[in-house]
């Protein structure tokens, strides 16, 4: 074989230097830092970050995040393996430019002017756990973010997806009032991965394509509260009360299907990306000033007595500008709404107590 002459050499070595870039976690100056830069002429757009970007629903989020269009810069936080995930999807050749943060001390540097915050961050549960058991690690966890972005992005959209839901949307806007930046249209408990299941399901006993239905879930994410309204279903369609008690367990219990079948390797990962993403894209939509922008989610609310509520709202410039009312309940919701509400109260208040207390 022929000895590789000088230039070939320095040319392997350039290849080599980007492979394994000396300083690709991040700062001014970095290698990652420099390439992001080189990009910012690109699409212009909104700024999203992730907190919790390298676990399993992180990482196809940020994935399909960096895959949108209306995304300029995607900032990719956890405290572990950031940096792993954002050379990996730094190479996409989407508009997005992307940029990672590892660890507390690279919190505030990863908030600082984004527009959309997307929280996954926190355990998930076990089989036999119930969402509330993840109340002890995952509140602490949010009360952190949250103090990071009343700090640095106070003005953000915050898409909260780290469970139980239905105590961290109430301990995220407890987190804001105390810091004075408080804005509840700006709070968004994510419950989209609801309205997906039951779009599925509803569509299978149809007959139809799940792209085709619409079912408004409205009340909270965790088993009884999740309650889905199959009196107003689009296409407007009816069902036996057979179908009616099947297809309401089974939205109800749609995560636990999930962490059950991955027997103790964590709940619903791509599916819940999946579902993030249509809800941050309708986020960022309507941050954009596109009308007629609607999707479930749990946010602050007069629909019932409850401070907090899901329910369809209708998302614009500075966030959730309208609460829609539940519309007509049959029967069966009536019910199904008294049982949410008592366990949602008992909710939202040990998300209250964590911080007032
Ligand atoms: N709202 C919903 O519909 C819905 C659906 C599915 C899962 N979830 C919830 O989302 C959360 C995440 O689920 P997952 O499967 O991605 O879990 P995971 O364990 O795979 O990933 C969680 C990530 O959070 C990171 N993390 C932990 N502490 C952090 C901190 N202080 N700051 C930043 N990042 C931190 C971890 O390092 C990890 O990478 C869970 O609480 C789960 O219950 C909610
Ligand atoms: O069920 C879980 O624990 C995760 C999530 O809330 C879900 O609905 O899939």
């Amino acid at each position: 074989m022929q000895p590789l002459s000088a230039e070939v050499h320095q040319r392997i070595a350039r290849i080599s230097a980007h492979l394994n870039p000396p300083n690709l976690q991040m700062g001014e100056g970095s290698v990652l830092e420099r390439s992001s830069c080189r990009a910012k002429g690109g699409a212009p757009g909104f700024k999203v970050a992730i907190l919790g970007a390298a676990g399993g629903i992180g990482q196809p989020l940020a994935m399909l995040m960096k895959m949108n269009p209306l995304v300029s810069v995607l900032h990719l936080y956890d405290v572990v393996n950031a940096p792993g995930v954002t050379a990996d999807i730094s190479h996409m050749d989407t508009g997005a430019v992307v940029r990672g943060f590892l660890g507390q001390s690279e919190l505030e540097a990863a908030l600082t002017g984004m527009d959309l915050v997307i929280i996954p961050a926190g355990i998930p549960r076990k089989p036999g756990m119930t969402r509330d058991d993840l109340f002890k690690i995952n509140a602490g966890i949010v009360r952190t973010l949250c103090e990071g972005i009343a700090k640095c992005c106070p003005n953000a959209i915050v898409n909260l997806i780290s469970n139980p839901v239905n105590s961290t949307v109430p301990i995220a806007a407890e987190v804001f009032k105390k810091a004075g930046t408080y804005d509840p249209k700006k709070l968004l408990g994510v419950t989209s991965l609801d309205v997906v299941r039951a779009n599925t399901f509803v569509a299978e006993v149809l007959g139809l394509d799940p792209r085709e239905v619409d079912v408004p879930v409205v009340g909270g994410h965790a088993g009884v509260t999740i309650l889905p309204l199959l009196s107003q279903v689009k296409p407007p369609c009816s069902f036996t009360q057979e179908e009616t008690e099947y297809l309401t367990k089974r939205i109800q219990d749609g995560g636990t299907e999930v962490v059950e079948a991955k027997k103790g390797a964590g709940s619903a990962t791509l599916s819940m990306a999946y579902a993030a993403v249509k809800f941050a894209d309708a986020c960022l939509k309507g941050l954009r000033g596109d009308a007629g922008v609607v999707a479930c989610a749990f946010v602050a609310s007069q629909v019932t007595e409850l401070p907090f509520f899901a329910s369809k709202v209708r998302l614009g410039r500075t966030g959730a500008e309208e609460v829609y009312q539940l519309g007509p309940l049959n029967e069966y919701e009536r019910i199904g709404l008294v049982k949410a509400k008592k366990e949602l109260a008992e909710s939202i208040q040990k998300g209250v107590s964590f911080i007032r207390n």
